[in-house]
């Protein structure tokens, strides 16, 4: 019942703008939770995000009058109730009993509780069926589906899909790519891209190298911007937009002079503490990229942009439901001035790197295209294959542009798009 609880108030945090991560860190009901309970709540909190639009079908089928738009904690309870019944295996009485007595908590439910019972049992006979029964567009909200279709057809728009409602790995990134650390077997940890260990889920903190800093938690996909960049030692380079720091960490384990630069206090506290526990350094900026103005320029620049975050959905699944469409513009436009200004500040020769972690081909592809077509002093230089560990995720302009759909029968990935440039000397 308490992690029932907990997931409800984790999924209502993230409908007032937390994401998840930052829900699980404040979620005092989630908080107060240990061992299994823990997981079983943010299992039901990640599942019920990731799978919402299949829960809202199978319920809306059993409803005869449908939910006012204000009955939000009723209809949390159907959903990590449908969640239970439909997707993850709990038993029937359990996830039948728990949501009434969460029904009879609060005064707007209390009157509802024999409508919980019922449709709780409805979904306990057929809801798996039902679920099943969903498209893969379904857990989609229809503005991104549409520009996923758009970009890459329905097939793969579908794949995407398919790969959003799958837990992702765990994927940690090496300091030193060639270290040899001993990986436990039941782990099922193996190599993969250039610097990245794979493994299923684990607690991180527990885990091998992590105390001494010998790695970080990275996606695959977020690893290949700085690898391409190709920085080497003694060499300034400029890491924009860094918090909280992966980059910034792969960029000083070459031994270049790394400025990290983030106009979020916040987020630098973590970067902060992601360079002092991997023993990495760089000069760290709180400063808003547009108005900097350093001394000398840099011999190369990652600018690692904010973006609509759309390829991070399996990681965070709560994006869904938070990202809106109408956000996209004012971010390419931002995106287009950061992309003028990182210039500014490159060498003539020098190399810059432009990456985002969206799907959308307004915020990557045609972001470059279009900085390519205004500007006769820039070129792409195409990435190749062995830069990146042979990943499958090079496009025809030599831009890497990975898909959650790719690897698949590896686990995954997470969606980035990178594009490597030079400014003519
Ligand atoms: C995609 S995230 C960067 C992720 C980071 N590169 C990493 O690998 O961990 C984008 C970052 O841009 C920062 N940002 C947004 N607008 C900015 C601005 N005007 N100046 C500096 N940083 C900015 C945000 O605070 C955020 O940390």
């Amino acid at each position: 019942m308490a992690s029932r609880a907990a997931a409800v108030d984790l999924l209502r945090l993230t409908a007032n703008g937390f994401t998840l991560d930052q829900a699980l860190e404040a979620c005092r009901s989630f908080n107060e939770l240990e061992g299994a309970d823990r997981g079983f709540a943010r299992a039901l909190a990640s599942t019920t995000l990731r799978r919402r639009g299949t829960l809202d079908e199978v319920i809306a089928a059993h409803l005869k009058v449908p939910l006012k738009p204000k009955q939000t904690y009723l209809r949390d309870i159907m959903r990590i109730t449908a969640a239970q019944l439909c997707l993850m295996g709990t038993e029937d009485h359990a996830a039948a009993w728990s949501a009434v007595e969460l029904a009879k908590l609060r005064v707007e439910s209390k009157g509802y509780t024999k409508l919980v019972n019922a449709i709780a049992r409805r979904l306990a006979e057929n809801g798996k069926e039902l679920a099943e029964k969903q498209p893969l567009r379904a857990d989609t909200p229809g503005w991104l589906w549409r520009k996923l279709a758009r970009a890459y057809g329905t097939k793969t728009a579908s794949a995407i899909a398919e790969a959003h409602r799958i837990e992702p790995p765990l994927d940690i990134s090496l300091k030193d790519p060639s270290a040899t650390i001993e990986w436990p077997e039941e782990l099922g940890a193996r190599k993969i891209g250039p610097r990245t260990v794979r493994m299923a889920s684990a607690p991180v903190p527990s885990l091998p190298g992590f105390e001494e800093g010998a790695w970080w938690v990275q996606d695959v996909a977020a690893t290949l911007p700085a690898e391409i960049l190709g920085a080497r030692e003694g060499e300034k380079v400029f890491d924009l937009c860094a918090a909280p720091g992966g980059k910034t960490m792969q960029l000083a384990a070459t031994g270049a002079e790394v400025f990290a630069i983030d106009h979020s206090g916040l987020r630098l506290e973590r970067l902060h503490a992601n360079l002092q526990r991997t023993g990495l350094e760089a000069v760290v900026l709180e400063q808003d990229l547009l108005e900097w103005s350093p001394a000398n320029p840099a011999d190369r620049i990652l600018l690692d942009a904010p973006c609509s975050a759309t390829g991070t959905i399996r990681r965070n699944p709560d994006l869904l439901w938070t990202s809106r469409e109408t956000q996209v513009p004012d971010l390419v436009r931002l995106q287009k001035k950061m992309l003028e200004k990182a210039l500014d500040l490159l060498k003539p020769g020098g190399t810059l790197v432009y990456a985002v972690c969206s799907l959308l081909p307004e915020e990557g592809e045609e972001q470059v295209a279009a900085l390519l077509e205004r500007r006769g002093d820039v070129e792409r230089v195409p990435v190749t294959s062995s830069e990146i560990g042979d990943l499958p995720v090079i496009n025809k302009q030599g831009e890497i542009r990975c898909l959650p759909s790719k690897l698949k029968a590896d686990g995954g990935m997470d969606g980035f798009f990178a594009a490597r440039l030079q400014k003519k000397g």
